[in-house]
């Protein structure tokens, strides 16, 4: 058996890590390229499919785009990534063999997906950089990462962090008393001491100024390629600007994907999305 043979993901065993199970022959066969694959998932809530079948694959350093009406699933979707709702169906796998569906919300997080939602939730009260502190702490960090004294490695990984979104020159600033648009970078910052190799962003630029929005688009480009990032938007100048690959999702499904241009010029798009919006 060759050394590829050897590690067909179809084959991968790995039974003694929590929440990972062996790869079945024939199941989320994409060639091993992908960093998440979900395939036929459905959600249902009270018989409603808020996830109707869907299939989707994120390669690994990808800036992929969500879009879709109120109430397409796009929230949905993300929840059952990060493990808060389960499917009925379907398969969800990080990488080759994590099964996202097993593990735990903290265990899904510990392996490398982050979230930032759309409402900041940093500690007003704290300065920019004692904020990532008790981010570095981790999902099951506590107010007592404040007390511990950070090493050499993790001050500079705070502030070489907070330099990538731009809040450097802040790192001893009440988070309360940063703009709106900082308290989102920040937050980013947070969920990035993680170190994500996937990150999730629900609508990272509503209530921002245009100079915010600029920024952001900048912020989230420069993160892909070490990252993966999924973001969700409802802002179509904005995805324009950022986005390579577009997702377009209708009614709990993929209704189409691709470059921005010919998701846009997608008949079927129009009629449900894009013919809407204007
Ligand atoms: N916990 C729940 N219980 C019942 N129905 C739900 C629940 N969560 C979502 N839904 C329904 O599932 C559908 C998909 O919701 P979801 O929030 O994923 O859509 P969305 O694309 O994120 O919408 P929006 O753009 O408005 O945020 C909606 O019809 C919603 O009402």
């Amino acid at each position: 058996m060759s050394l590829r043979d050897t590690f067909r993901r179809d084959q991968v065993f790995a039974p003694l890590r929590p929440g990972t199970r062996p790869v079945r022959p024939g199941q989320l066969d994409t060639g091993g390229k992908h960093i998440l694959y979900m395939e036929d998932i459905t959600v249902s809530f009270d018989g409603f499919k808020a996830l109707n079948d869907l299939t989707l694959y994120i390669k690994p350093g990808e800036l992929r785009c969500i879009i879709g009406p109120n109430g397409a699933g796009k929230s949905t979707l993300m929840d059952v990534i990060t493990g808060k709702t389960r499917p009925d169906t379907g398969s969800c796998f990080f990488g080759q063999t994590m099964d996202l569906t097993r593990m735990t919300e903290t265990e899904i997080a510990t392996a490398g997906i982050g979230r930032k939602f759309q409402k900041p939730t940093v500690f007003p009260e704290h300065t920019a950089l004692e904020n990532l502190e008790l981010a570095m702490a981790g999902p099951k960090g506590t107010w007592q990462a404040l007390l511990q004294p950070v090493t050499g490695q993790q001050y500079d990984w705070m502030a070489q962090t907070l330099e990538t979104v731009g809040l450097l020159a802040q790192k001893d600033q009440l988070a309360g008393a940063l703009s709106h648009g900082q308290k989102q970078w920040l937050e980013i910052a947070m969920v990035l001491m993680q170190k994500p190799r996937l990150l999730l962003v629900d609508e990272p630029i509503a209530g921002m100024t245009r100079q915010e929005v600029e920024r952001t688009a900048e912020l989230l480009q420069s993160l892909a390629g070490e990252h993966s990032v999924m973001v969700v938007e409802h802002d179509m100048e904005f995805i324009r600007s950022i986005a390579n690959t577009v997702t377009v999702l209708h009614q709990g499904s993929v209704l189409a994907e691709g470059k921005m241009q010919d998701v846009q010029n997608d008949p079927k798009v129009i009629e449900v999305y894009l013919g809407e919006t204007g």
